[in-house]
């Protein structure tokens, strides 16, 4: 059995949709259809999560739900579907705009899944009305079950025994991305692109010969296409390249997905719903190394760095457990901890800090661990060269901060990771589209002689 996912792009219109149903019915296996809410038509159109998200906050105005109910009546007449379904869409978005049931975050997340849910139950209905066996099929009734609100949003190991049954399905189950249930009642969204962790969580539960996450583009390529032109296309990567250049910036997929398939060594492969006979990218455990060192490099920004220096800090037992534990305590999680003998940085995602938070923090830096400096710099952005082939390659750390330094930026910090398959510099976010193209040179472009 193949496990497919359809991305945003995929399920934009009528149009796509009938793509996505030529892709389905072109192979009797693909009996596990994930969905996601319909998402851009073109560059500078909004996707229907982004348009819920607006309705919640803004119920003042009914612009962006209107827009909502807007986008799957197009659907529904463009596909001649039955008009109950856009009431059915009409009356439940009103009923969830105006819910005063639970806290803000469980509404919303109500509110959130409600594109993915009518994704999936008009294509099945759409399937259905070409003489096709399909059904939607809920993630409370299928045991698609989340942790309880407090904790980090992912499945409960338990629901891998109920979802196993689906591999017996004669049908085809259309399954909404992106949200699930707790054990009690309450619906649960994962992340943003969190359909990518629906569609994996399934193969795995399965164990499919093949999760197939259809995307926008032909192939992953070893770089942002929108900020290198024509970039050199993947065709095979590892799990671990894969997911240590989603968790970068890599939009391609989720980097949590790649979990799920990874415990089960399930093939992925990344293709296109616009062009489906393009080989695409194949993600498996292993692969032969080529004389490429680096696979892939990407951007991502919104950091910030908290410098500590004190004198002979690397002789004082349990420093950097006290320094990551103050972090702890105001419920923040760390990328990077890079050090010197009398100093240590810790980077951090920008958005878990408030000022408050900050000057919290650096004084208790300061009075507490008795440090001589603390303070935070923000506005960083992290660039990350990733590829298998690093780890045998001498001389990679010289080669990048070479393309770097003729960019004229400064790196802020320097970090390898201990698996030694991803090289991090810290750089200002202005610098960092310069700094990716120039990186890319040096890695990627081929060698030009000189005559
Ligand atoms: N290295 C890369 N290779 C390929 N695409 C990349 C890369 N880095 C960023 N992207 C962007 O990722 C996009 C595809 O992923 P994206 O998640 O946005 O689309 P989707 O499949 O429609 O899913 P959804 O809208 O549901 O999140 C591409 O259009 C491309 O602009
Ligand atoms: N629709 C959700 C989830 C997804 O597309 O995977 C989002 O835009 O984040």
């Amino acid at each position: 059995m193949i496990v497919c996912k359809f991305g945003g792009t995929s399920m934009a219109n009528a149009r796509q949709f009938e793509k996505v149903k030529a892709i389905v019915t072109a192979n009797p296996t693909r009996r596990i259809v994930v969905v996601s809410a319909p998402g851009k038509r073109f560059s500078n159109d909004q996707k229907v999560t982004d348009l819920l998200i607006e309705a919640f906050y803004d119920s003042q105005s009914q612009n962006s739900a209107l827009q909502v109910i807007e986008r799957f009546t197009s659907i529904q007449q463009d596909l001649d579907l039955p008009v109950e379904l856009v009431e059915l869409v009409t009356t439940e978005l009103s009923t969830r705009l105006g819910s005063s049931e639970g806290d803000v975050n469980s509404r919303l997340d109500a509110v959130k899944a409600l594109g993915e849910e009518f994704s999936a139950r008009f294509f099945a209905a759409y399937l259905s009305s070409q003489g096709l066996p399909a059904r939607f099929a809920d993630p409370q009734d299928i045991s698609l079950l989340m942790t309880e609100p407090g904790e980090r949003a992912q499945l409960l190991e338990d629901s891998y025994k109920e979802l196993r049954k689906l591999k017996d399905t004669t049908e085809i189950l259309v399954v909404p991305g992106f949200y699930g249930y707790t054990q009690s009642g309450k619906l649960r969204t994962f992340e943003r692109g969190g359909s990518d962790i629906t569609g994996s969580i399934l193969a795995a539960a399965v164990d499919a010969e093949l999760y197939e996450n259809f995307t926008d583009v032909d192939f992953v390529y070893a770089a942002n296409p929108n900020i290198i032109d024509r970039p050199e296309q993947i065709e095979l990567i590892t799990y671990r390249e894969m997911r240590e250049l989603s968790y970068a910036g890599f939009t391609v997929i989720h980097d949590e997905a790649l979990m799920p398939v990874y415990r089960k060594q399930i093939p992925v492969e990344i293709k296109n719903t616009n062009n489906p006979s393009a080989p695409g990218t194949k993600i498996v455990a292993h692969r032969l190394l080529t004389d490429r060192p680096v696979t892939g490099l990407t951007a991502d920004e919104g950091f910030s760095i908290l410098y500590v220096s004190k004198y002979l800090m690397n002789r004082e037992l349990g420093f950097g457990r006290k320094l990551l534990q103050i972090i702890e305590e105001e419920g923040i999680s760390y990328e990077h901890t890079p050090s010197g003998l009398d100093d240590i940085s810790v980077i951090i995602r920008s958005h878990y800090l408030t000022p408050k938070k900050e000057q919290r923090i650096v004084n208790r830096v300061l009075q507490e661990l008795g440090a001589e400096v603390a303070y935070f710099k923000h506005g960083l952005s992290m660039i990350v060269l990733v590829g298998e082939g690093m780890r045998n390659s001498t001389g990679l750390a010289a080669r990048a901060t070479a393309a770097i330094s003729q960019t004229g930026a400064n790196i802020e910090m320097i970090n390898q990771g201990s698996s030694e398959v991803s090289l991090v510099f810290g750089v200002l976010e202005k610098d960092k589209e310069k700094i990716v193209r120039a990186l890319y040179d040096a890695f990627f472009q081929p060698v030009k002689l000189r005559v």
